[in-house]
Order: C-alpha cells, then sequence, then structure tokens
C-alpha cells in the first residue's frame, strides 16, 4: 500500500463571504495521478490553491505528509507542493532559463547564488519539457504553449513532492497534450509524485488518471476508478450531457459526449 501524501478533511472554504467547497474529503497517495473533473465553476482551482495554502479554509483539516498544512514555512511547503495556476504574469523580459531557475527557490539562500545542483535541475526540467534551445531566449517571445511548458519546467526544477496543475493542457497542440500526460504518468512513477490534475478532456483522464475526482457545485460527488466512476450516467448528472461508452481495442474505454441535456 503506496503512503498517503495528502489527507483532506472536512474542509470548507469561503470566497467573498460565498461557500465554494464544502466538505471535501479524500486522501492522495503517492505514485498516482488524480484527475479533477468538474463543471465551469464548481471549484476546482479553488481546491488547488487551498492545498497550496494561497487560499485559507474555513474547517476542517489538510494534512501534507501527515503533518498539518499550517505548520509547514513557506520553504517547507514548496519543497512539498508546487502549484500550476491557470494563468500566468509573464515577465516580459525575463530569459527562459531564469525563470525556471525560480522554481529553485526552495532550496536557496538569499545570499547565496545557485548551486550546481540547482543547475543540474534547471537542465533537466528544460529538457523535460523540450526548450533547451530555446533556454536563453525572453519568454515573451514563446508561444502560448511553450510557455505553458516553461512554467511547467519552473514547477519541475521546484523538486516538490506533489505537483497540482490546473488545465496545463489548454494551449497545448495533440502532439504536446499526450507528450505532456506521458511525461507526467512516468515522472509520477519514477519519483512516486502524488499529481492532481484538473482536466476537461474526459479521454485524457481516463487514459492518463489512476483516479477521478469529480466536483459539482463545490462539493465532490465521486472519487474512484477511472471506467467505474466517470459513467454515462455520472457525466448526465454532473454536465448534463449524453453520451456513450466506446471499448477500445487496445483494453482501455473512451466516452463520446453527444450531446447536452438541452437537445
Ligand atoms: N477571486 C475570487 N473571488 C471571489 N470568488 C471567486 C474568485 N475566484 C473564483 N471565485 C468563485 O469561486 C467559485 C469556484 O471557482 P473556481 O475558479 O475554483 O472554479 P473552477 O471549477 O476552477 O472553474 P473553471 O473550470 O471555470 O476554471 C466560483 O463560484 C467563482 O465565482
Amino acid at each position: 500500500m503506496s503512503a498517503s501524501t495528502l489527507e483532506v478533511n472536512h474542509v470548507h472554504v469561503f470566497r467573498n463571504k460565498k461557500l465554494v467547497l464544502q466538505d471535501i474529503s479524500f486522501t492522495a497517495y503517492e505514485g498516482e495521478i488524480i484527475a479533477v473533473m468538474g463543471p465551469n465553476g464548481c471549484g476546482k482551482s479553488t481546491l488547488l490553491h487551498t492545498l497550496n495554502r494561497s487560499l485559507p479554509y474555513t474547517s476542517g483539516s489538510i494534512q501534507v505528509q501527515q503533518i498539518p498544512l499550517q505548520r509547514y514555512s513557506r520553504k517547507q511547503l514548496a519543497r512539498q507542493i508546487a502549484i500550476l495556476p491557470q494563468t500566468h504574469m509573464v515577465p516580459e523580459a525575463i530569459q527562459v532559463r531564469n525563470l525556471v531557475r525560480l522554481g529553485r527557490f526552495p532550496y536557496q539562500r538569499f545570499y547565496r547564488g545557485g548551486t550546481r545542483k540547482d543547475e543540474e535541475w534547471v537542465n533537466a526540467a528544460l529538457q523535460a519539457v523540450q526548450l533547451t534551445d530555446k533556454a536563453m531566449l525572453p519568454v515573451a517571445e514563446l508561444s502560448g504553449g511553450e510557455q505553458q511548458r516553461v512554467w511547467l519546467a519552473v514547477l519541475l526544477a521546484q523538486e516538490a513532492k506533489i505537483l497540482l496543475l490546473d488545465e496545463p493542457t489548454v494551449y497545448l497542440d495533440m502532439y504536446h497534450q499526450l507528450q505532456l500526460l506521458q511525461r507526467l504518468q512516468t515522472i509520477c512513477t519514477r519519483f512516486r509524485l502524488t499529481i492532481l490534475i484538473v482536466l476537461h478532456d474526459i479521454n485524457s483522464a481516463l487514459q492518463y488518471a489512476q483516479r477521478i475526482l469529480v466536483m459539482k457545485a463545490g462539493k465532490v460527488v465521486a472519487c474512484g476508478k477511472p471506467e467505474t466512476t466517470v459513467t454515462p450516467a455520472l457525466l448526465a448528472s454532473v454536465f448534463h450531457i449524453q453520451s456513450e461508452v466506446v471499448r477500445l481495442k487496445s483494453g482501455g474505454q473512451a466516452i463520446i459526449p453527444l450531446s447536452t441535456d438541452e437537445n
């Protein structure tokens, strides 16, 4: 049995006095990818930001590696959890390599520059997202998809055990979507990471996640193995769409969304 890395118990979160997460409970384990799915505005991003302590919760508890979230210093927490938010502010002139170096901040002291180990992690992260050849360019000169990959490199350089990824495939073409998901799968297994990834593409979730956590209106409505969790009945009740399951020759299954309930 793998060790638990995140334990979330009965968590409630308010934003602007509105209850946006209600009684959230789940446990995540090392070596697994959990896809977080749900309609727009159901609280997926809020959940990731709460786990990263950038948003406060009002009741319940969150444990990271069996230690309460609030006990960590900012740097200690950054060694455990790295987040890729949905949107980023790109500092105009910063070079790709220098941005990726920022991922090493939890390991650096203010009076000392980067070490050889820091540079090795930066190189490995750039290589993992295939941007070594663009390392010296200003980030602003890269395409949207390439910038997304730079941010992923920042995250990888952070060397954290838990990765929280908010729609990381959104600007990527099909090749880079598949490549990113395959690489996440490889690093997740190899380094025993825990990855929570917000995905809107149901078939990517079916193919790459060990479990799917489904949210609706601020609540977790299901959390389990992809094939048994994401059924046409669940999609009808959560997303109000009609869909059909297709068995694949490879042994897995895919879901074809057919129409909305309005039809
Ligand atoms: N900065 C904010 N201040 C106040 N309320 C917010 C803020 N950001 C989001 N909310 C509210 O919190 C709720 C959950 O939003 P959240 O962004 O977590 O949803 P989401 O599931 O990630 O949506 P999407 O799929 O559109 O990205 C929504 O009702 C939203 O209006």
